[in-house]
């Protein structure tokens, strides 16, 4: 059994926890819910012993641990599993394998342990294969045969269902299950979708602005659930029927090389007003065709065009061959949803972030010359007040929360963006700060914007888009009225089938 007692931890003045407690029996498939900033990373990143309480206890079948480190955690048989798997890119899956025993395994030895150990998951990794070439959800298996073989009688999964298929999040269900029932191992399960709650877990800890506010016995309804998450339940928008303005962006026969994925004869067009959602698995080229969009990735064959006021009959000119900066300039922004990689920059301040897109007043004169730290400090309040970021000025990024990383990005967006390319919009956000970023969203398409996001959420796609895109294999394979799309069509053409 595990017992987490009294935990407490503040980052300067917020208190991220501030006196969690909570049990997890042995066999139980236990979720922790709760908003953006609730708390739960830190929770799970202090029972794992990745990081240090201020105050409080972590006990495991009634022994309290003394962790200085995620090994130690691990030792004790605690594992927590990141959202980005830790595996070594050059290295075999073995070699990786291996990693977790210290030196302690043979090779040989390390074969046969790999090998039982997915036997016991149902997972198929094949020893040999570099680690580099495997999905994003076979390195998470990978680490959790690592963890499990190392010992872990308690496994911790945070978010793990971001970034893979379908069909890997069946596998990884179906091992969860098995590890709780058949080897009464104790899963914790961080999680902001409640359906994957409704179907994997017995029990749920909702978490609250660094408390501890319900725990329940599931099923419960998604509404009770909400209301303790948030105090009060967040109406849910739908996209009501528009009529679009004119063409602000488009590919035509667009084809490129991103990595892996071929892309070929792109075609493409975004009016205004109207919210165009890309759906498709992972690597299928929805990454690809917005940043071929964006100017990140350069096409190789087609033709990009952008809406200009200097254009001819059709309004638009083409800037296949221009910067990623010039396309900006005409209006163009692109959010990634790696957002603190790609989108923001680690050791910036929020201020400084404000600065740097542009939304800080340039002074005249000789002055001109020195950044104004009081202009930057003051437009970043404002941007925390409007985006309700749970950071002040003087944040970095990588000290906010996933949900308060993508208000961020959000709030640097200038008003006069005509089209807004973003992948996975909502990653990793609460059902309110969803829905509040589709709110906003919404609103500037219908003031005349145009809008492309990727999602792996088939829900957010029929809900938000006008129109769905399919991509599969590099190739638009499909265009449907998002009203007409139902789940079983759009779950079939994703994975290639007519
Ligand atoms: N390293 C850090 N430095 C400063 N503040 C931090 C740090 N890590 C977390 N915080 C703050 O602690 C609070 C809790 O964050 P935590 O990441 O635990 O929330 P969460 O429930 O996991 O959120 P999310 O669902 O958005 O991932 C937030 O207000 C966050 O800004």
């Amino acid at each position: 059994m595990l017992e987490v007692i009294d935990v407490h931890k503040r980052y300067g003045t917020v208190k991220a926890n501030d006196g969690v407690a909570f049990t997890v029996q042995p066999g139980a498939l236990h979720g922790l819910v709760g908003e953006n900033g609730a708390g739960k990373s830190t929770i799970v990143g202090i029972v794992s012993g990745a990081r240090r309480a201020d105050a409080g206890r972590i006990r495991l079948d009634g022994v309290d641990l003394d962790m200085s480190g995620p090994r130690d955690g691990l030792a004790a048989g605690i594992g927590l599993l990141h959202q980005d798997p830790m595996v070594l890119g050059p290295m075999t899956v073995l070699e990786n394998f291996l990693l977790g025993s210290h030196g302690h395994l043979s090779r040989a030895e390390g074969r046969r342990q790999l090998a039982a150990t997915c036997d016991r998951l149902g997972f198929e990794l094949p020893p040999d294969a570099v680690a580099r070439t495997l999905t994003v959800g076979e390195r998470q298996q990978l680490e959790m045969a690592r963890l499990l073989a190392a010992g872990a009688r308690v496994l911790i999964l945070d978010e793990p269902t971001t970034a893979i298929s379908a069909d890997q999040r069946e596998l990884l269900f179906a091992a969860l299950r098995r590890l709780a029932d058949e080897e009464g191992l104790s899963v914790v399960y961080v999680t902001h979708k409640l359906e994957e709650l409704a179907e994997l877990c017995h029990r749920v800890t909702v978490m609250r602005a660094g408390r501890v506010v319900g725990e329940r016995d599931l099923p419960v309804s998604d509404a009770e659930l909400v209301e303790l998450m948030f105090g009060s339940s967040p109406e849910l928008g739908e996209r009501e029927a528009v009529t679009v303005g004119a063409p602000l962006l488009r590919l035509h026969g667009v084809g490129a090389l991103d990595g892996s994925t071929t892309v070929a004869d792109a075609d493409l067009v975004v009016h205004a007003r109207e919210v165009v959602g890309l759906a498709g698995m992972e690597g299928s080229g929805q990454r690809s065709l917005l940043r071929l969009a964006a100017g990140v990735l350069a096409a190789e064959a087609g033709t990009i065009e952008l809406a200009d006021a200097g254009a001819d009959s059709d309004g638009l000119v083409d800037v296949t061959r221009e910067s990623p900066r010039r396309r900006r300039a005409m209006g163009l922004e692109f959010l990634p949803a790696d957002r603190l990689a790609e989108g923001l920059v680690p050791g910036l301040t929020v201020a400084e972030h404000a600065d740097l897109a542009g939304a800080v007043p340039v002074r005249s004169g000789w002055r001109r010359f020195w950044r104004d730290d009081d202009a930057a400090v003051a437009v970043a309040e404002r941007a925390i007040d409007t985006y309700r970021i749970k950071a002040t000025p003087t944040s970095t990024p990588e000290q906010l929360s996933g949900g308060n990383q993508q208000r961020l990005l959000l709030s640097l967006v200038g008003d006069d963006v005509d089209v807004l390319l973003m992948e996975h919009p909502t990653r990793g956000l609460d059902v309110a700060s969803a829905e509040w970023v589709w709110d906003l969203l919404t609103a500037r398409a219908d003031a005349g914007a145009g809008i492309v996001f990727s999602s792996s959420d088939l829900d957010e796609l029929r809900r938000r888009a006008d129109r769905i895109l399919v991509c599969f294999a590099g190739r638009i394979i499909a265009s449907l009225d998002a009203a007409d799309a139902d789940p079983d069509t759009l779950g079939h053409l994703i994975g290639g089938r007519e």
